[in-house]
């Protein structure tokens, strides 16, 4: 797992590998440049015309040891200094004493005409990184302007500036093309608002210490490959399907039956034990056919689901895909709700069952996870002013209900009920297509079944489902990418991640 530090922590952690290591400062300022130097130079050509554009804190330290770097590579570098209210850091001012009369620079102080970058195929940003106190304004702003007014491909140094790491942000900000950013990502990344500032991102290794980075408390995590392979239970030769649980899938109804099918066969592919799946009558021959290894349990109604039926022999239910929300099925759900006491998958339309039906929100078994995007979260916890404020609603949702709350989308986010969160770090948009959510709760239910606990069947089951879809990409692109691609891909996923 990443953490991702605040920005407090991150000066704490800078400061701290200077004295343990030793190195010193403008040591490790050469090694965030030389950092960001190794991803720039096997992607951009050196005969394209690049700006540096420079503030004067350790952000443009790094703008200015990066210009020479590149100098040395034989990029053209133009490099522009603002000098505004800021002060110089000490090692500002040794990179620029380093190049005097090397390079050619430009001081900027007042007067910044929008057009000034028009020359340049290629704009580094280095004005402010995570030192960024307030929202910028005056010549900064104006500067911020011209870059993002200007035609050049533009590239961040750590953080898009203007943006601030760790809180909302407002003023101008530079909408960069990539940010390359030292050590660890930063939490406003990891939010859709600020997509259009960061761009592309890559985190890039610049030796922070290790000790200092196992010491620093985070509530804050990004998933990594290596995290999930280490929670996952490979098969022993012994198991047989009592060990992999089982599950019931409650989905599906008239016209949504294709709902029903993805989930299940999502929940077989996850690696269920056994799998019985609830559904309407005119369900019944959609699933034998669809998924044969799936058990039918068939509702006394034609077209909705309308009683549970005995529920004491599943370790899990999964429920809402394609349910509908008839009045017989709230209360339905009601009951699914009073009579099971192990954690329940509940997604799609029982949630929007809940949000409609509030009083049933104190039956959730406490465990459980609840999968909404965006709008179905709306419409449980109200609007929210930006995405800072939607993640502490997602965090008190989940510490209110003792469940696990995902907020799907792009680094879906994970809540758990004592206030961590885990940004998926695996997918890609080709998932924003019908059905992907279905696949998502089959592999959710899957994992409980398996007898993950729910915070580690979240996890492994936003990245596996993440990863199977960038298989499916790889192989054939993202246009064409549907949610049964990703079923078929997940073999080959855990396959990736067992390595068997
Ligand atoms: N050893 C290390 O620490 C390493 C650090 N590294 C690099 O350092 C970066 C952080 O550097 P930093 O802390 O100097 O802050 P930075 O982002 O350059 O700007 C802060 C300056 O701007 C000022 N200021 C703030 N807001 C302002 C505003 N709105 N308008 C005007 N002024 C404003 C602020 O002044 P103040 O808030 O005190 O008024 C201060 O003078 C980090 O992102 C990474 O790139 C790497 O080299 C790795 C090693
Ligand atoms: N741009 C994206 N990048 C990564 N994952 C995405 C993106 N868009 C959607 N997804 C994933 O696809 C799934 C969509 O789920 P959902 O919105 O419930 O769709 P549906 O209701 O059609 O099944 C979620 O797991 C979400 O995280
Ligand atoms: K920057």
């Amino acid at each position: 797992m990443l953490k991702i530090l605040d920005t407090k922590q991150i000066k704490t952690l800078d400061q701290f590998t200077i004295e343990k290591e030793p190195i010193a400062s403008i040591d490790l300022m050469e090694r965030a440049c030389r950092a960001f130097v190794n991803w720039f130079t096997p992607r951009i050509d050196a005969t394209k015309k690049i700006g540096i554009v420079c503030g004067t804190g350790n952000n443009g330290g790094d703008g200015l040891g990066i210009a020479r770097l590149l100098k040395d590579w034989g990029y053209p570098v133009t490099v522009y200094i603002v000098k505004g209210t800021g002060s110089e850091t000490e090692d500002f001012k040794v990179n620029h004493e380093r190049i005097q009369g090397e390079l050619k620079i430009i001081e900027i102080s007042n007067e910044v005409e929008l057009a000034l970058f028009e020359e340049f195929d290629i704009l580094i940003d280095a004005l402010f990184g995570s030192g960024l106190s307030r929202p910028v304004e005056g010549v900064y702003a104006k500067v911020i302007a011209a870059v993002n007014n200007a035609e050049a491909l533009t590239i961040s140094v750590d953080v898009p500036s203007g943006l601030m790491a760790d809180k909302p942000s407002t003023g101008e900000i530079v909408k960069a093309d990539f940010t390359i950013t030292f050590q660890f990502p930063k939490l406003a990344f990891l939010l859709p608002e600020n997509y259009k500032y960061t761009g592309e991102w890559s985190v890039v290794d610049i030796g922070l210490s290790k000790q200092g980075l196992r010491e620093s408390a985070t509530n804050n995590f990004y998933i990594t490959q290596k995290a999930v392979r280490r929670i996952l239970k490979p098969r022993s030769k012994f198991s047989h399907k009592g060990t992999f649980g089982h599950a019931l899938l409650i989905a599906g109804s008239y016209g949504k039956m294709g709902a029903c099918v993805l989930s299940s066969r999502a929940t077989l592919r996850a690696g269920v034990g056994l799998l019985t799946v609830h559904i309407p009558k005119c369900g019944y021959q959609i699933i034998q056919t669809a998924v044969p290894e799936a058990m039918a349990l068939v509702d006394d109604s034609e077209e909705i689901f309308t009683r549970p039926g005995d529920l004491s022999k599943y370790n899990v239910i999964g429920i809402g895909p394609g349910l509908g929300k008839e009045e017989p099925t709230i209360k339905a759900f009601a009951k699914v709700l009073e009579q099971f006491r192990k954690p329940l998958v509940i997604d799609a339309d029982a949630l929007n069952i809940l949000s409609s039906q509030r009083e049933l929100l104190h039956l959730i078994p406490e465990n459980s996870i609840l999968t909404p995007h965006p709008k179905e979260f709306e419409r449980l916890v109200g609007e929210w002013k930006n995405d800072f404020e939607r993640l502490e609603k997602q965090k008190q949702l989940a510490a209110s209900l003792k469940s696990i709350i995902i907020v799907k989308g792009a680094n879906s986010s994970v809540a758990t009920p004592e206030g961590q969160i885990y940004f998926n770090s695996s997918g890609n948009p080709g998932m924003a297509t019908g059905g992907t959510g279905d696949v998502l709760t089959g592999v959710l239910t899957s994992l409980v079944a398996q007898s993950y606990n729910s915070v580690e069947a979240a996890i492994i089951g936003v990245y596996l489902h993440g990863l199977s879809a960038d298989l499916v990409a790889q192989e054939r692109g993202m246009s064409g990418l549907i949610a049964s691609d990703v079923v078929d891909f997940l073999p080959l996923a855990y396959k990736k991640l067992l390595r068997a």
